[in-house]
């Protein structure tokens, strides 16, 4: 990422100077600026002494780093060598409470610290990525104009960036960002699965997100469309070079070999997917689908313990094939399924940031942060943007007013694809598919804007054995609409000891 955006810079006539623990990366990305035209634009430094003295000030100092102590470690190490009104834009993924202790570090020095995520994966980093950056009001103005001329742009040619608010605001939003990325991804990897066994090959899967992608609710969804590009990659092992030329009969589809593990929440690589689950848990956000991606991935990524399952439970309870009279409406269905829990992994995600920016008083602003989620970032989807989004967040709502699920328009499309949704989960039920996020998103849909729950029974059962209290189908005051305790208990089953209960029958 690091080595794309010192490109991307230099490209825009920045002179970069980089600073990297391996001599070799630095030179590898100098020698891609020399091929490109950008000669004598990018410098390498050893040591931060160097680095910071060849700067001019104040000093603009770009991180893109590991998260966790690698960025404190090297803000530990920059500190000696930087002065009043210089700038460090962190533009790793890291977690919002690092972010804003490092502000704090530094605030009595002058240095302004913002946490700045950055999305698009590696060939956004060259070609421009969407930036959410947050912090330092007058820092955020000053860093804008450059942000501006390197984020990618949306189809109006506006850059995707835009100041998101106070504190750690910037890695709070690009944190959630990747929550719903990660609801997203499932549900379309779970659409995938399902046309597996419809006897689809893997480039008519492909087509068929390119058809996704193209019109209707998921139409500029960047994960449906890079879904259907990879489809049809063929190529050998990790040897790019042979991409443009394979044919089937040399090699394999890509997607045929990939094993189905995702592993970096536990490498610990990333940190983005746990961190937005723990917010949505310690925020009281019910998060159905993000909580399920989540699980579905750490699930997948212990293989051998999926392996040994499936051995004691005989090949445990693999999806039939399926056999569907009206292949067309089924896809059909499976789109609208596929976009009700891309939908749902939005209302969920906004809901976490809407808490916390409560929590903050960060001031979100919630036009920047459609501005910024308009192009160049993973979770791009152009219809839910301009359809759903943009009248709401447009009109810069307060965190108190944010709530998707109470949108009449976004109530029209869940209304609309909800009879798909469960059509495909019923289905899939029956046959066994695999299909965690899509089954959540269904349950959220109904328990979001359910109005008799059979939690009701579940309250009865804690005041029971916990005197927990319950409110009343008939109070009427506003309490009974907020998550506060309720005003009754009744004595199910009096208190009393072993003896008093069985008498002289009872032994110790
Ligand atoms: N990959 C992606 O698609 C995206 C990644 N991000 C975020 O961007 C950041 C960078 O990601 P990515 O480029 O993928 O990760 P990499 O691991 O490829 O890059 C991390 C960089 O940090 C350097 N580094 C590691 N330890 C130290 C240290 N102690 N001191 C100084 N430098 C150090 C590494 O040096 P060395 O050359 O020695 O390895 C490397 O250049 C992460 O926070 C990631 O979450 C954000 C959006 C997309
Ligand atoms: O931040 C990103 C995109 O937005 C990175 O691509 C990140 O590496 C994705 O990893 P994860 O799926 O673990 O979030």
């Amino acid at each position: 990422m690091g080595g794309g955006m010192a490109l991307l810079f230099a490209e825009d006539g920045v002179h970069v100077n980089l600073s990297d623990p391996s001599e070799e990366a630095m030179d590898a990305v100098i020698a891609k600026a020399e091929k490109s035209g950008y000669n004598g634009k990018i410098t390498k430094h050893t040591d931060y002494d160097s680095l910071c003295k060849s700067l001019s000030t104040p000093r603009l100092l770009v991180f893109s780093l590991p998260h966790g102590g690698v960025g404190d470690k090297v803000l530990e190490g920059l500190m000696p060598h930087v002065s009043r009104n210089d700038v460090i834009l962190d533009c790793g993924n890291e977690h919002y409470a690092n972010t804003e202790r490092r502000q704090n570090k530094v605030k009595d020095t002058g240095i302004r610290y913002i946490g700045c995520g950055v999305s698009g994966g590696y060939q956004a980093a060259r070609a421009g990525p969407s930036m959410c950056p947050g912090g330092d009001k007058s820092a955020l103005e000053e860093v804008l104009p450059l942000l501006q001329k390197v984020a990618a742009k949306d189809k109006t040619g506006k850059a995707c960036v835009g100041v998101v608010g106070k504190g750690g605001s910037g890695h709070y939003v690009k944190m959630v960002h990747n929550g719903i990325e990660h609801g997203m991804m499932s549900a379309i990897c779970e659409a995938w699965g399902i046309m597996r066994k419809m006897d689809m090959g893997y480039e008519e899967i492909g087509n068929v997100l390119k058809e996704w992608n193209a019109s209707g609710e998921l139409e500029g969804t960047f994960l449906v469309s890079i879904g259907a590009d990879l489809s049809h990659k063929r190529g050998k092992g990790d040897d790019p070079s042979t991409q443009k030329t394979a044919t089937s009969e040399q090699h394999p589809l890509v997607i045929s070999e990939v094993l189905d593990k995702v592993v970096q929440d536990v490498t610990g690589e990333e940190g983005t997917g746990i961190w937005s689950n723990t917010e949505a848990i310690e925020l009281h956000v019910p998060a159905f689908t993000l909580n399920i991606a989540h699980a579905f991935r750490l699930a997948s990524a212990f293989r051998g313990d999926r392996e040994r399952a499936s051995e004691a439970l005989d090949g445990g309870f693999p999806p039939s094939e399926l056999e569907i009279q009206d292949k067309k409406a089924f896809i059909e269905d499976l789109r609208q399924a596929t976009y009700a829990s891309c939908l749902a992994s939005f209302i969920q995600g906004f809901n976490i940031i809407a808490r916390a920016d409560q929590q903050h008083e960060w001031g979100i602003d919630y036009s920047q942060v459609w501005q910024i989620w308009r192009a160049g970032c993973i979770i791009q989807a152009d219809y839910i943007s301009d359809e759903l989004l943009a009248p709401i967040l447009k009109s810069k709502p307060s965190s108190d007013d944010l709530n998707l699920n109470s949108s009449s328009r976004v109530a029209q499309d869940i209304r609309k694809c909800f009879p798909a949704l469960r059509r495909i989960v019923a289905k899939s039920v029956e046959t066994d598919q695999v299909i965690p996020a899509i089954s959540a998103t269904l349950e959220y849909f109904k328990v979001a804007s359910g109005t008799d729950l059979p939690t009701s029974f579940y309250e009865a059962e804690l005041d029971y054995f916990g005197s927990h209290m319950f409110d009343r189908k008939d109070d009427t005051d506003k309490q009974v609409q907020k998550p506060m305790e309720g005003k009754h208990h009744f004595e199910w089953k009096p208190a009393t000891s072993q003896k008093e209960e069985y008498g002289k029958n009872y032994t110790f």
